[in-house]
């Protein structure tokens, strides 16, 4: 499938994706798309990991705060997710998670990298019963 030029965009420079992945056929919908709940699925697992770093434990996802699903995955992107602090509250950490995939290796063409998700979400530290507890200092 071809792309027009404008929606190329390269990986952000100097930085390693905390999670990548290739979806597979079992992870398409009934169009053979890769289905939005897979990238759902990884936005949260990707959003949770520099939570539960910051909060020194446990997190629970409260809010989904947006989700923008801005291009199609395909089966055998390469889909690098990259995720970033934005707010510290004071049970509260939200977490801006950006998806880009890598495609056209698999056809021996040239590669090419897409934007294909933007997602803002919150996570609450919680403790050993599930409740709030206060983020830590630094
Ligand atoms: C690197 C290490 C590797 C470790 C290797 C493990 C790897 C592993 C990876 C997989 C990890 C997957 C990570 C998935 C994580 C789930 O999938 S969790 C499952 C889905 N989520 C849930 O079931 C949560 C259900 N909700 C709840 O239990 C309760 O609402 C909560 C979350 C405990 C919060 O309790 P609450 O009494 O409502 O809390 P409340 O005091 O009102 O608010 C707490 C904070 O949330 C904020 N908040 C509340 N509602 C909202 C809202 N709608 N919007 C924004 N903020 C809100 C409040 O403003 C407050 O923030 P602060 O002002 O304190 O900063």
């Amino acid at each position: 499938m071809s792309h027009s030029p404008e929606i190329h965009t390269p990986l952000p420079e100097g930085r390693d994706p905390i999670l990548r992945l290739v979806p597979m056929p079992t992870d398409t919908n009934y169009a053979g798309d890769v289905f939005g709940g897979w990238i759902m699925a990884q936005v949260d697992i990707a959003g949770s990991l520099p939570a539960i770093r910051r909060a020194r434990g446990r997190v629970a996802t409260v809010a989904v705060n947006s989700f923008v699903f801005k291009q199609p995955v395909f089966v055998g992107d390469v889909v690098s997710f990259y995720a970033s602090i934005v707010k510290i509250g004071r049970t509260s950490i939200t977490v801006d998670v950006a998806v880009y995939a890598q495609r056209g290796l698999r056809q021996g063409s040239d590669e090419i990298c897409i934007k294909v998700t933007e997602a803002v979400l919150t996570y609450v530290a919680v403790d050993e019963n599930r409740r709030p507890r206060v983020v830590p200092q630094e």
